[in-house]
């Protein structure tokens, strides 16, 4: 059984004049949980494309469980869930699911499939008259119904109500339990940093950070310190300080050293007022990383 799931060495994507993905390397191992992010344009569906054979690199090479991604695809070993995924618009959800079902030696277990993605009640339904949250939901029973043991997942959550992306990524947890390798793409910060177990950053077609949430987080120094402040207080030349804003009578600042920050605001004998001191966030991580990379 090959050890990565992913192979990717120097992969390079072009859409006509666009340099959409320039070189990337990746290896992402059986079993890991690996979120994609990165600022609109940054490469991330042209990366998952090249991963399903949807494209051809301008260079480089991709491996899907040690196969060609047309072949991992065809052998069934690709489950994807895409941001323009169709469906046939007039065909009955059950229809569907059974004609896909039917097409894996090993399907997973109908009734199962159904609780497992919340589409019971569904099955009747022409794909047209679905909600894009339900549309989503049986985009990934679709992506589910071969057992397969990829899956690419790109924005998967974009149409789903909090009671549905909460179901979602409670079944991806219980897949990767098993052992399913689980890759998406997601403008989603709060998901990656509870869901995945390794987060790969993207910017202008390149990665400009790879590892676990707390290690890209701890990569972007500063604390963030807020406070409610009157319109007087003196927040100009604080010891450790990067930037300081004012929003509607909280003082929003970022530090480098919040102690020495905190007691040169006591000194000018501003009360500590609201206070809250939190280390940089993975979205405060990925916005930094990523400004000024993006072409
Ligand atoms: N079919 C296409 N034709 C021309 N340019 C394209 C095409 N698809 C993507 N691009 C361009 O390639 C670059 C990378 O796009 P891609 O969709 O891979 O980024 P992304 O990270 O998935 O963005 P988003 O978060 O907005 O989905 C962008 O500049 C985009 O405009």
């Amino acid at each position: 059984m090959p050890a990565n799931a992913l192979d990717i060495s120097g992969l390079t994507v072009r859409h006509g004049d666009v340099l959409a993905v320039d070189g990337i390397d990746l290896r992402i191992g059986r079993g890991e949980t690996v979120a994609l992010l990165g600022p609109n344009g940054a490469g991330k569906s042209s990366t998952v494309s090249a991963v399903l054979g949807l494209l051809h690199p301008a260079a480089g090479t991709v491996r899907v469980l040690d196969r060609a991604p047309a072949d991992a695809v065809r052998a069934g070993c690709v489950g994807a869930m895409l941001q323009h995924g169709g469906l046939p618009s007039e065909a009955r959800v059950g229809e569907v699911l059974h004609l896909v079902r039917r097409s894996y030696p090993d399907p997973w277990p109908l009734e199962d499939l159904v609780a497992t993605t919340g589409i019971g009640g569904l099955h009747a339904r022409p794909a047209e008259a679905l909600s894009g949250g339900q549309r989503q939901r049986v985009v990934l029973a679709l992506a589910l119904a071969g057992q397969p043991p990829l899956l690419l997942l790109d924005e998967p959550t974009s149409a789903m109500d909090v009671e549905g992306r909460r179901a979602f990524w409670t079944t991806m947890r219980e897949l990767a339990a098993r052992g399913t390798t689980v890759v998406f793409a997601t403008h989603h910060l709060e998901e990656a940093d509870a869901v995945a177990d390794r987060v790969v950053v993207l910017a202008g077609g390149r990665v400009v950070a790879d590892g676990s949430s707390a290690e890209v987080r701890s990569a972007v120094s500063g604390r963030t310190v807020r406070l409610s402040v009157t319109e007087d207080a003196d927040l100009t030349a604080l010891p450790g300080v990067l930037s300081a804003e004012r929003q509607a009578g909280t003082a929003v600042l970022t530090t480098t050293d919040p102690e020495a920050t905190l007691r040169v605001l006591l000194d000018r004998g501003i009360p500590l007022a609201d206070l809250e001191v939190r280390g940089a966030s993975l979205e405060d991580a990925v916005l930094t990383l990523t400004t000024g990379a993006a072409r």
